[in-house]
């Protein structure tokens, strides 16, 4: 019996995705080869359902690290615990001067970079960690259901920071994100002084932990996109790490969850304000408080060494990047800073100054490397993260 030739099935996702790593340019390479809808990979199922935007005006917000310490560090704690997000403004000891305006050179840098013809960027694209350094497109590419539309280098700056880091950053950027490194990690020194001043632990607390030890640098770039309203820049998720400091250009597209005084859950647009950095608070101080040296417990009891983790006071709140219609691409800069004493033997848990009998500690203690093992191994879209460490 002859059998009619049926036509050749659709290529499953697998295909898709790799037929798209393989050219090795990002969703940049897709724009540049002129897509004028969003390909099958990236299109989420209705990326902007279920929780409505909150009404104009509604804001983050904002911390002033000019005013004295008591002042901003009682700013800084109330907005860390109602909001898990603010924007921080006079952060620069001394206004830059003309032509070296920080983040914006970083910022622009970046764009650079994700701008150059595609056979430039090809030979820096990959996944590869041990490097310390490397640009692709969403980390969880291959864990997530729907990809998101956003390009990324990521910069490994500590623990274990390699010495020839700076070669290895893409030369158009190289300088210009290795500046920012510097100012955006005073930014988060004084800020984490707030906020271990704010959880009553005195403003050395988090730094002593070793939490402005462990950075990790994200330069997203988020194309335009032509049909906006069918994915997403980056899907709702929560920071790993203690705190996160952000830059972001003048587009917008940043919204964060909140509950509002009645109970009622919206998006939250982060406008941007120039001039002004992105705060938040990662799971690793919602959750943290106390880490334990194993190598330090005389008899087998336990003595905390750090303590760095808040027990729920400071939430680590969802947030997401949405794209809009305009022609122009956005960027910003996101450092994760977290704790650099990583060990099998350091424990991580809640702060024994911030349990009692009344507050009984909520997460069991784990090690970074149990901590991070779970990040590297799920979707970004999830506050499945600290759930295996609740008790
Ligand atoms: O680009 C942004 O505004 C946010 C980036 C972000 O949430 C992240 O990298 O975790
Ligand atoms: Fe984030």
């Amino acid at each position: 019996m002859a059998s009619a030739s049926l036509p050749a099935p659709a290529p499953g996702r697998a295909a898709l995705l790799k037929a798209f790593e393989e050219s090795r340019t990002g969703v940049r390479g897709l724009v540049e080869s002129g897509v004028s809808t969003v390909p099958d990979i990236f299109r989420h199922p209705d990326p902007y359902a279920s929780i409505p935007l909150a009404p104009p005006g509604a804001s983050i917000p904002v911390v002033d690290l000019s005013l004295p310490f008591p002042d901003a560090a009682a700013a800084a704690s109330s907005a860390a615990r109602t909001w898990g997000f603010f924007h921080l403004i006079n952060y620069q000891q001394q206004p830059p001067a003309a032509g070296d305006e920080y983040p914006a050179r970083a910022l622009a840098a970046v764009r650079a970079f994700n701008e150059l013809p595609a056979a430039e960027r090809a030979p820096h694209y990959g996944r590869a960690v041990d490097g310390g350094v490397n640009y692709s497109t969403n980390v969880d590419l291959y864990n997530s259901p729907a990809a998101s539309w956003r390009d990324t280098i990521q910069i490994m700056l500590g623990p274990n920071r390699r010495p020839d880091l700076a070669a290895r950053i893409p030369a158009a950027c190289s300088a210009e994100v290795l500046e920012w490194e510097g100012i955006a990690t005073a930014a988060a020194r004084a800020v984490m002084g707030l906020l271990s001043e704010g959880l009553g632990l005195g403003a050395a607390a988090l730094e002593e932990a070793s939490c402005l030890e462990g950075k990790v640098m994200a330069c997203h770039y988020y194309p335009h996109c032509p049909e906006p309203e069918r994915t997403m820049g980056i899907v709702p998720h929560t920071d790993p790490g203690v705190l996160t400091v952000l830059a972001q250009d003048h587009i917008g597209g940043l919204q964060v969850k909140h509950q509002d005084e009645e109970g009622r859950t919206c998006w939250v647009e982060v406008k941007p304000v120039p001039g002004a950095l992105v705060i938040n608070v990662g799971d690793l101080l919602q959750v943290q408080s106390d880490c334990l040296s194993q190598s330090q417990l005389p008899n087998s009891s336990v003595q905390p060494i750090h303590q760095i983790m808040s027990n729920d006071i400071y939430p680590s709140v969802e947030h997401r990047v949405t794209l809009n219609t305009r022609e122009e691409p956005r960027v910003s800069i996101a450092i994760f800073f977290s704790p650099g004493k990583r060990g099998d033997s350091v424990f991580y848990g809640p702060l024994p100054g911030l349990v009692s009998s009344e507050n009984p500690p909520k997460y069991r203690n784990f090690t970074m490397g149990e901590f991070f093992g779970k990040f590297f191994s799920r979707d970004f879209a999830s506050k499945a993260l600290i759930e295996p460490f609740k008790l």
